[in-house]
């Protein structure tokens, strides 16, 4: 059976969406989402995200995130813009009202600002080890002996598991090394998105992302914002910060504990297929 999908990116994160809205629950095959994610002999992208109806009745929508590797996420922030794009597309939500949808990890809110931009209120940051999970007692950094070298880091869930590293350069071939080691690090039990951050100026940090399950992207939208939370958190940020990724830049705003996080930034259509 032929089945339809909208191939999406969010500054370079790319997806593709399908919508089960008719055919909710379905769990796909991680050999065959691996397939589809080649980027020679498949569609390629680096999350393959559905569109179901919520099992939560206070949401209006449930969306479902496999990685290109075909494991499950609890979180997607570049693919919820995209994701809110495609139900104002398809008539399904209004432009400049809010709108709950369910992700595996619980309710986001999500309002779209205009054709390609979308703001999310992505919860309250959680440095929780037990909730990220992180196998350490609470700190708020922790430091590992990776590869013959300490690294230091700061780690967050923001519905899915992150490790922050600042470094005086993302650029530097320490980041490329360190990042698949760190990702799969038994300190994280489920592995995790490993963040390099580079501290611009106090609103302004360069961010590169080694994402668990998809390995490096052009953008991490949950990344950003563990970024923007862990500088926060440790004085290192203000409220507002921009984050610049290799494929564009997010705005993330948070007041700090007790306080949403909002994550706001663009959403484009690519191209719709059948496979
Ligand atoms: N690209 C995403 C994060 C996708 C899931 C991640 N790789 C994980 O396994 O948690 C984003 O924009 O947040």
């Amino acid at each position: 059976m032929p089945a339809r999908f909208t191939k999406m990116h969010g500054i370079g994160n790319d997806f593709v969406i399908v919508d089960w809205r008719e055919d909710a629950g379905r769990v796909p095959n991680a050999a065959r989402i691996q397939a589809l994610a080649d980027r020679h002999t498949g569609i390629g992208f680096d999350q393959l995200i559905s569109i179901e109806p919520a099992r939560d009745p206070s949401c209006e929508f449930y969306y479902g995130i496999w990685n290109a590797d075909g494991s499950p996420s609890g979180q997607c922030g570049n693919g919820v813009r995209c994701v809110a794009a495609w139900l104002y597309r398809d008539g399904a939500i209004a432009r400049d009202v809010p709108v709950r949808l369910e992700s595996p990890s619980g309710p986001v809110v999500v309002r779209v600002l205009d054709e390609g931009t979308v703001t999310v209120d992505m919860g309250e940051p959680d440095f929780t080890p037990a909730h990220i999970p992180l196998e350490h007692a609470a700190h708020a950094t922790y430091t590992l002996q990776v590869d013959g070298e300490d690294v230091s880091f700061g780690a967050v869930s923001m519905g899915n598991p992150h490790g922050v590293v600042f470094v005086d350069d993302v650029a530097d071939p320490r980041v490329d090394r360190l990042g698949p080691l760190l990702t799969a690090h038994p300190i994280f039990p489920q592995g995790a998105n490993i963040g390099f951050v580079q501290r611009v100026a106090v609103d302004r940090l360069k961010l590169r992302v080694h994402e668990r399950g998809s390995g490096w992207t052009r953008a991490c939208g949950t990344g950003a914002c563990a970024a923007a939370a862990v500088a926060h958190a440790l004085g290192l940020a203000t409220t507002d910060v921009a984050v610049e990724l290799p494929g564009g830049t997010l705005t993330i705003s948070w007041h700090g504990p007790g306080h949403s996080l909002w994550m706001t930034g663009p959403a484009a259509f690519a191209f719709e297929g059948e496979v």
